[in-house]
């Protein structure tokens, strides 16, 4: 059985290396899905959506009215840090398939419940592309 739920966020980020418009510092109204699938657990559900906020919202806290920008892209870096602006330093470029691996990799430090076998995101960066990812569990 599945379970999901939908979260939001504004951030800011760039492509550094590529070679259309996403090279240019930009923003998206990002979107995520979160899938979890399992066994009922004794209140038959998968996972409490109370819970599955307990989870995900302090991981999209950390991202919304951020700049999502690669260690590597010391400008960018440089120019945040003079600014005192919000920012999450990651070591890869922010691409909508990074970003689900990120999530994944947050979400995996959490103490998910023993009856979660996997883990499914769906990051939407635009209202027409997404990128999808999942952590096996079990
Ligand atoms: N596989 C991926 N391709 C692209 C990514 C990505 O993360 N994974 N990202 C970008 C850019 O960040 C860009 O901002 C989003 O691209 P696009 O869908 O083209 O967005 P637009 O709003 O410009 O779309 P229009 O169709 O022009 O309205 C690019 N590729």
């Amino acid at each position: 059985m599945k379970i999901a739920k939908a979260f939001r966020w504004e951030m800011g980020h760039r492509l550094p290396e590529h070679f259309g418009l996403c090279k240019n510092i930009h923003g998206h109204s990002y979107k995520m899905i979160v899938e979890f699938e399992g066994e009922l657990n004794k209140d038959q559900m998968v996972i409490d959506y109370y819970d599955v906020e307990k989870i995900i919202n302090p991981i999209i806290n950390q991202l919304d009215h951020a700049f999502m920008v690669n260690t590597n892209d010391k400008i960018v870096l440089d120019f945040l840090e003079k600014m005192n602006s919000k920012k999450v330093v990651v070591d890869f470029d922010a691409t909508a398939e990074n970003i689900c691996k990120f999530l994944l990799s947050e979400i995996s430090k959490s103490n998910l419940p023993e009856n979660i076998n996997s883990v499914k995101v769906r990051v939407y960066e635009t209202q027409f592309d997404y990128a999808e990812d999942t952590l096996q569990l079990k």
